[in-house]
């Protein structure tokens, strides 16, 4: 197959003096010779130059004729801020240069050109405006049709989700993310965070239950050196670490009251006092909240504060759950099939008509992380080219690697990581539907028994949608 090779960058030369146009349009093919050199007599065609053709770098003079190289830059920064354009200026006229470099210009060379210091700071520009480039194309990675890339699913309410994402990202609001468990609410926050102006700083994703009450508040906004027994130095805390960017609040119904009155006065003021600081620090960092909770019946039991919910449902996205876009499963089993056949290096497979039957009757209370769970286990435990609606472990959630095996007892070889991992899926449903079975379905008690607290096994019923309320006599 004949490789393709990579789109050659493009340099846009302006200047009034033709000699010095074709001049340096002939050096630059000898010593640039991957770049394509287009040419410009003045501001106006290379204006126009620009409007039609995507250039990687304007190299420019400064002494123009009709329009002089400031104005040009000013028109082209208009047009577009990231334009990549060093100009060319006489002796003399260095203070003009500097003036430029203030409007936007990136860099200015001197006249008469020195070549190898030309070439050098050309490669360095040009490594500029590829670094730009990239992190648009990231920011943008939005299919034509509407789609968001990471996102599988055209039905009508994913369609109007990825709208309501692109909206979000566009703006600086605080964002609160709603939806079940695995219906694809981090994925979410990360699209927000992704397609917004801070997509080249930090995104900080915090796990709110798995952090024991008593430690969030110092984990989210730090404390300095002896504010506390055992605080021996410093510590930025979480949302320092997200600053410049977007911090993602999961699960952010369980946190505690204290805490929750913290977060208001950073959302009201975006500043931080630290525990043990004398001043507040300001930060500038974007909110995403997001959970799975009724937040409303938290607020009447006044588990919830109602000031702190207004604060950050200022923009509110629902994620469907897996049951309210039947259609897109079939779309979004493939995905996961293929997914898996890349990470597990097994031949291809697919679903037989009574597989994908099945998976679409299915309620799937653990919504799209259950579905992807399901075809994992499938394609791990079943070889063959075709899954059936047999090999799909719908119905028996309580299922043991051993009886799997039993059943089919030739597995495909995997790597041992990911055959290690399924199993602790596989162990953990077990181990909490026994644990359940033991406490009659009372999560405190449950909790007591496995020595894990009461929100970390909150958290891990979640992530593998088990319910207490069946094992309740
Ligand atoms: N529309 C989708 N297309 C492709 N993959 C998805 C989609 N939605 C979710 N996923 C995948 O499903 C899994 C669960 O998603 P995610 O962790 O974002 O859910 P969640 O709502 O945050 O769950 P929890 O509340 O339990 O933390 C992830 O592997 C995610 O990549």
């Amino acid at each position: 197959m004949k490789r393709q090779s990579p789109p050659r960058s493009k340099i846009l030369l302006v200047d009034d003096e033709p000699d010095l146009l074709s001049g340096l349009k002939r050096s630059f093919a000898k010593r640039l010779p991957d770049m394509e050199v287009l040419t410009a007599t003045g501001g106006r065609e290379a204006l126009d130059i620009l409007v039609q053709q995507e250039v990687d770098l304007v190299l420019m003079d400064i002494m123009m004729g009709e329009m002089d190289g400031l104005e040009v830059l000013d028109h082209i920064h208009s047009n577009d801020p990231d334009q990549t354009v060093i100009l060319m200026t006489g002796y003399g006229t260095i203070e003009l240069a500097v003036d430029a470099i203030r409007r936007g210009a990136w860099d200015f060379v001197t006249k008469p050109l020195e070549l190898d210091n030309l070439t050098r700071i050309l490669h360095k520009g040009l490594e500029r405006s590829k670094l730009l480039n990239e992190n648009k194309k990231l920011r943008s990675r939005i299919y034509p049709d509407g789609i968001l890339a990471d996102f599988v699913g055209q039905g009508t309410l994913m369609q109007k989700l990825y709208k309501a994402i692109k909206t979000s990202a566009n703006s600086e609001y605080t964002v609160l993310i709603r939806g079940a468990s695995g219906t694809g609410k981090e994925l979410c926050a990360r699209a927000v965070h992704t397609l917004s102006r801070r997509s080249k700083g930090p995104f900080v994703m915090v796990n709110c239950p798995t952090i024991p009450g008593e430690l969030l508040e110092s984990e989210l906004f730090g404390y300095r050196k002896g504010a506390f027994t055992g605080a021996d130095r410093d510590h930025d805390g979480l949302f320092f670490k997200a600053n410049g960017g977007t911090i993602c609040l999961d699960e952010i119904g369980d946190i505690p009251v204290n805490v929750q009155t913290k977060l208001l006065r950073v959302l009201q003021e975006q500043e931080i006092k630290q525990l043990g600081a004398d001043t507040s620090t300001k930060i500038d960092v974007r909110i995403i909240a997001s959970t799975n909770a009724d937040l409303e019946s938290k607020i009447s039991e006044g588990a919830f504060r109602e000031d702190l919910f207004y604060r950050l449902e200022v923009l509110t996205l629902r994620m469907p759950s897996l049951h309210e876009i039947p259609e897109d499963i079939p779309l979004l089993a493939d995905h996961f099939l293929k997914k898996v056949q890349i990470e597990l290096g097994i031949n291809e497979k697919r679903f037989s008509g009574s597989a994908l039957k099945k998976l679409c009757d299915h309620h799937w209370p653990g919504n799209i992380r259950e579905l992807q769970n399901v075809i994992r286990r499938a394609a791990l435990f079943f070889p063959g080219p075709v899954i059936n609606g047999d090999h799909l472990m719908i119905d028996s959630p309580i299922t043991s690697p051993g009886s799997e095996i039993n059943r089919e007892p030739e597995m495909d070889i995997i790597p041992y990581k990911e055959a290690k991992e399924t199993c602790i899926d596989s162990f953990t449903r077990q181990y909490v539907h026994t644990l359940l079975k033991k406490s009659n379905g009372n999560i405190s008690e449950a909790a007591r028994l496995s020595f894990l607290t009461r929100a970390a096994l909150q958290k891990i019923m979640r992530r593998y949608a088990i319910s207490a309320e069946k094992f309740r006599k």
